[in-house]
């Protein structure tokens, strides 16, 4: 768990991060988005100690972070950072290596952990452990800059746009991945993003700031639904809200009884999955299963109902 309290940052007459508070609870990803400049990369590099805090505290896990030494607080929480910051000199091993080799573990329990990552990204370890990062291409170099980070097992890892150099098809995928990397971990993640689809995709929260300050605060539903300010529904975009907030309700929530024919939908997809089938197989109403067996039907005229109650 990650406590930020009040924490601010000035440099000269610019005030980059204006008392800014928030908790990110254990095994969750908090998503800080917001335009450029809005001090989301110097809140991330202050709960590390890249950054200096003007005043304000951070806790880990209970432990104030400005009572520890620097270093170690940086090998205790994992950082990635866009364009991945790979050791171009050393092969993939190495820098996946690097910090459970700063930590004393041993060669072998450091080559089993580079081939597990590696296997968990994809990558099969006998053809890509002694590659260079030149040898990779720029989706492979990002994930072994995520798998850097999360070498050693850390309770925590800090990302800034860790998939911002992606080309859109990749970078779905490598959200994917880290979703299901952090759910299987159950690591807590702080990472920073320009781009409010990246943040409602990946955050269980999302913290919106502007001007050095935290707009809001909330779970991507809320966000949507209900934006603090009129800057934070700026940033959804009005033609994407209703989307995005489809994209957030499963079907479990609008199941109703019925009659309904052609293939079925999982009551775990999202409205939006169900719109687009019924719109795509122009059919008003879906079965809805839930392991394979069928609970119900969902609606178009459900759909649009909801969709209508958050507008
Ligand atoms: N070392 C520094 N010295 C002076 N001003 C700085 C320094 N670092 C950041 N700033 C200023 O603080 C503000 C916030 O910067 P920051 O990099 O945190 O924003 P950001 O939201 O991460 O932006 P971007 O998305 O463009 O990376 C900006 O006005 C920036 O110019």
């Amino acid at each position: 768990m990650i406590e930020i309290d009040a924490l601010t940052k000035v440099y000269g007459d610019t005030t980059a991060v204006d008392a800014v508070s928030l908790t990110v609870d254990t095994a969750t990803i908090t998503a800080v988005v917001g335009t450029s400049g809005s001090g989301k990369t110097t809140l991330l590099r202050m709960i590390n100690r890249l950054v200096e805090p003007t005043s304000g505290s951070v806790r880990i896990n209970g432990e104030p972070a400005g009572e520890m030494a620097p270093h170690l607080l940086r090998r205790r929480i994992g950082y990635a950072i866009q364009g991945h910051g790979l050791f171009p000199h050393h092969s993939v091993a190495r820098n996946i290596g690097a910090v459970p080799r700063l930590l004393g573990w041993s060669r072998s329990d450091i080559r089993a952990r580079v081939d597990e990552l590696l296997t968990l990204f994809d990558m099969e370890p006998a053809s890509f452990r002694d590659r260079f990062p030149h040898e990779l291409s720029g989706g492979q170099q990002q994930r072994v800059g995520v798998a850097r980070a999360l070498a050693s097992r850390p309770d925590l890892m800090l990302m800034d746009e860790p998939f911002g150099a992606l080309d859109p098809i990749i970078r779905a995928r490598a959200q994917d991945d880290l979703r299901q990397i952090q759910r299987k971990l159950g690591s807590t993640i702080m990472l920073v993003t320009h781009d409010m689809e990246e943040a409602i995709r990946l955050g269980d929260k999302v913290a919106v700031m502007d001007d050095g300050r935290l707009l809001q605060y909330a779970p991507p539903a809320e966000i949507v639904a209900d934006p603090a300010t009129d800057f934070v529904a700026d940033l959804i975009g009005d033609t994407e809200r209703p989307m995005r907030f489809l994209s957030l309700v499963p079907v479990s929530e609008i199941v109703e009884d019925g009659p309904a024919d052609g293939t079925a939908i999982d009551s775990g997809a999202s409205l939006r999955d169900a719109l687009s089938a019924s719109l795509w197989t122009d059919r008003e109403a879906l079965p809805v299963t839930r392991d394979g067996t069928v609970v119900g039907r969902v609606t178009l005229e459900a759909i649009r109902a909801r969709a209508a109650r958050a507008s």
